[in-house]
């Protein structure tokens, strides 16, 4: 069977087109594009700038594209309060893009890192621990800022306990009945954040700080299906493995347990050593990257996060 491309194409089980691509992008409040030097490829985008990225995904087929903001450090808080100013720079960026794009898919981040001076992803007490209730309410407004600047889909990556209810009540109770929420469910407490961390510029304010308190622990397993069904049971449309290839187990346990709308984020991190490997003449970027993006479907992800969504989408195309 593996004589021949026909056949080889014949008993094929899995494929990926651009369908299952999730484009994440940052906005930053300066002008035109900054490159994020730890992800070759990846820069930092003005609003002018993501409307044309915002162009490409839309003739490239890719369905969404996800907002991450980059403020102006001096604009950080220690309760991260621009996260939900109107005129923030998300808020603006997802009615640019809804206003120029309709049918472009929006979704947006909701966290408070890249805002806070601290950089935790929520609000803490003297100690530096997160305070789970109080960062609720805070997600809370910023998730309803950015359902009332139009985003389809929030995506609260932050990993506080209850917040998808909390958000999904508070969605409701506003009229918000066609906004989306896929869950960061299974979020672990990872190194391969660290390019993602430098490009929103909370790395420096995190300094030595660490997310064990809210973020799981990598070597739990059966504890990501207790949070998977916990969003589920919440209110979650979709839920999330995050990062990938590492996880690769958990993606499929998620799959196989809950058959509901599965996502995968391939993070900052697994992204940059690919690029790092190409830009060394050791690897095949593309050959790796569609490899690493096969295996997300094969172990059961509907779709995928991915700074190579852009050119994936191309490498389609060719290959068609
Ligand atoms: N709310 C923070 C957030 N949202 C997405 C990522 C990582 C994405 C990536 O590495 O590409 C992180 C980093 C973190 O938790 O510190
Ligand atoms: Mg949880």
């Amino acid at each position: 069977m593996r004589h021949d491309e026909f056949s080889r194409r014949l008993m094929r089980e899995h494929v990926l087109t651009a369908n299952d691509l999730i484009y994440p992008v940052f906005v930053h409040e300066g002008q035109g594009r900054v490159p994020v030097a730890s992800m070759p490829g990846v820069d930092r985008l003005s609003i002018e700038e993501l409307l044309k990225v915002g162009e490409q995904a839309l003739e490239l087929g890719v369905p969404v594209l996800d907002l991450f903001g980059v403020p102006e450090a001096s604009a950080k808080t220690a309760d991260g309060r621009i996260a939900w100013a109107e005129d923030g720079i998300i808020q603006r960026a997802i009615r640019a893009l809804k206003a120029r794009f309709p049918e472009l898919g929006v979704m947006s981040d909701q966290a408070l890192d890249p805002y806070t001076t601290h950089g935790q992803d929520g609000l803490i007490d003297e100690s530096g621990y997160i305070l789970n209730d109080e960062t609720i309410e805070a997600l809370v407004k910023q998730s309803l800022s950015h359902a009332a600047a139009g985003a389809d889909i929030l995506s609260p990556s932050d990993m506080m306990d209850g917040r998808i209810g909390a958000i999904r009540a508070a969605l409701e109770a506003a009229g918000f009945i066609h906004t989306r929420i896929m869950a960061y469910s299974a979020k672990y407490a990872s190194a391969f954040y660290g390019p993602f961390r430098s490009a929103v510029g909370s790395a420096a304010s995190l300094g030595k700080g660490n997310k064990y308190s809210y973020q799981m622990d990598p070597a739990n397993s059966d504890e990501a299906l207790h949070e998977v069904g916990l969003d589920l049971a919440e209110g979650a449309d979709m839920v999330m493995v995050k990062p990938g290839l590492p996880y690769l187990d958990i993606v499929y346990r998620v799959k196989q347990q809950f058959r509901r709308p599965t996502y995968v984020y391939q993070v900052s991190g697994e992204y940059a050593m690919i690029k790092a490997a190409a830009q060394n003449g050791w690897l095949d970027e593309r050959a790796v990257a569609m490899e690493s993006l096969l295996a997300f479907k094969r172990a059961g992800a509907d779709g995928i996060l991915t700074y190579f969504a852009l050119d994936a989408a191309r490498w389609l195309r060719e290959t068609r």
